[in-house]
């Protein structure tokens, strides 16, 4: 008798701008992978953003995180369209739901298919801690003689700093396992991870996010990882310089945030460049881009990031089968290069693009 099909229920949260035209373009794929696979699935709509702030006064409602914690077993998260001037009572849902789900990593693959911007093959992965650093958003104003002055507290524990830096560890054994079974692909000899922190300046926090990162990866189940160390302006200049040579990199909140947008322009596009919010047994696959209002209703967003970021999902769920057809369907669309978005110097639409993989699936 065959095997009862497993069905998961995904939370899908568009959120604003183009988070509306790729989520659904996310849910397409997972509809349409193979039935072979014995996977089903079933979606829950839900609420986050600044539309649904201006509705109802939260942009994260109870019953968003509630039934993300109830009913689902993973969810797609689109983007949303933060203020850059403070909004009475609107905070980022998304950072919020990071920590209210505690999903303590932000993995973000960055990956060339047919060559970089300076013709070498990428292959890395930032991993981002997801709960403390700046993002813990504590901010004050005070007057002063002088006039304001505004602060915030960058909070680095070594808790958090240890558990990010294990799963960074983990990620580049796991790596070093898939190229080693596909000799011939990588020209990587050992799995490496390097930590990025500015302690040269910022001794106490990202002199602890430093240290307690080398312990965690001292530990003797990384005995085979190389590890090295980059203070973080330096590392941007490296990874533009040569980024063919990183393998994992593990940073603090922010600077894993900018690290990863700037590492999206050497493959070509923030449209292409996926993440996935990890906790324990819980994941959130979510485009490493915003909510980019200046393309917003053209219909022409490159889905790709999505379309990686259910993949990456999938793999954070144990279905790394159905995340290999997806990787495979839209390295098939890149290679082929007949359908790409206008980010990627083509013409098609996020309909013709998605269309494409489809096919390929
Ligand atoms: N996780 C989230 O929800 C995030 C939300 N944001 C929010 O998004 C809004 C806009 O932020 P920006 O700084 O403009 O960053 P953005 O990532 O939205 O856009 C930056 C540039 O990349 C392009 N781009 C982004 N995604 C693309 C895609 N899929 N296809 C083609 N081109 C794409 C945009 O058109 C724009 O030119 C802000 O309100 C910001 O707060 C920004 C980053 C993450
Ligand atoms: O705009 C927002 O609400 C979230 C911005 C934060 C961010 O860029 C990220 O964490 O990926």
């Amino acid at each position: 008798m065959a095997a009862a099909a497993r069905t998961l229920r995904i939370g899908l949260i568009p959120g604003d701008g183009i988070g509306r035209e790729v989520i659904p373009a996310g849910r397409r794929v997972l509809e349409s992978l193979p039935s072979s696979l014995n996977l089903k699935f079933s979606f829950v709509d839900l609420d986050a953003g600044y539309d649904t702030f201006q509705r109802t006064g939260t942009a994260l409602p109870d019953k968003t995180v509630e039934t993300l914690k109830k009913e689902c077993d993973g969810a797609l998260f689109g983007a949303v369209s933060s203020p850059s001037t403070k909004v009475a009572g609107y905070s980022s849902p998304i950072v919020a739901l990071r920590k209210k789900l505690d999903l303590y990593a932000n993995v973000r693959p960055v990956k060339t298919t047919v060559g970089s911007s300076n013709g070498n093959p990428i292959d890395l992965v930032i991993v981002r801690e997801n709960t403390e650093d700046l993002y813990v958003k504590e901010e004050t104003t005070r007057e002063t003689p002088e006039g304001k002055v505004a602060e915030a507290i960058k909070r680095i524990s070594e808790r958090a700093s240890s558990r990010i830096s294990t799963i960074a560890g983990e990620i580049a054994l796991r790596r070093q396992k898939i190229r080693a079974a596909a000799p011939g692909t990588s020209t990587r000899t050992e799995p490496m991870v390097t930590i990025t922190h500015k302690s040269n300046v910022l001794s106490q926090t990202d002199g602890l996010f430093r240290e307690t990162a080398r312990r965690a990866l001292a530990a003797e189940k990384f005995s085979s990882v190389a590890v090295e160390e980059q203070i973080v302006d330096s590392m941007v200049y490296k990874l533009f310089r040569q980024p063919e040579y990183y393998d994992v990199i593990v940073a603090p909140n922010l600077y894993g945030d900018i690290l990863s947008d700037g590492a999206a322009a050497l493959v070509g596009s923030l449209g292409l460049v996926p993440s996935a919010n990890v906790g324990d047994g819980f994941a959130i696959g979510e485009p490493c881009h915003g909510s980019a209002p200046d393309i917003e209703g053209k219909g022409i967003a490159n889905p790709i990031a999505t379309l990686r970021s259910v993949a990456l999902m999938l793999e954070f769920l144990g279905e790394e089968k159905a995340a290999a057809k997806i990787y495979t369907a839209v390295d098939a669309n890149l290679d082929e290069a007949k359908f790409l978005s206008p980010d990627m110097g083509g013409k098609a639409t996020t309909q013709q693009v998605l269309d494409d993989v489809l096919k390929r699936l």
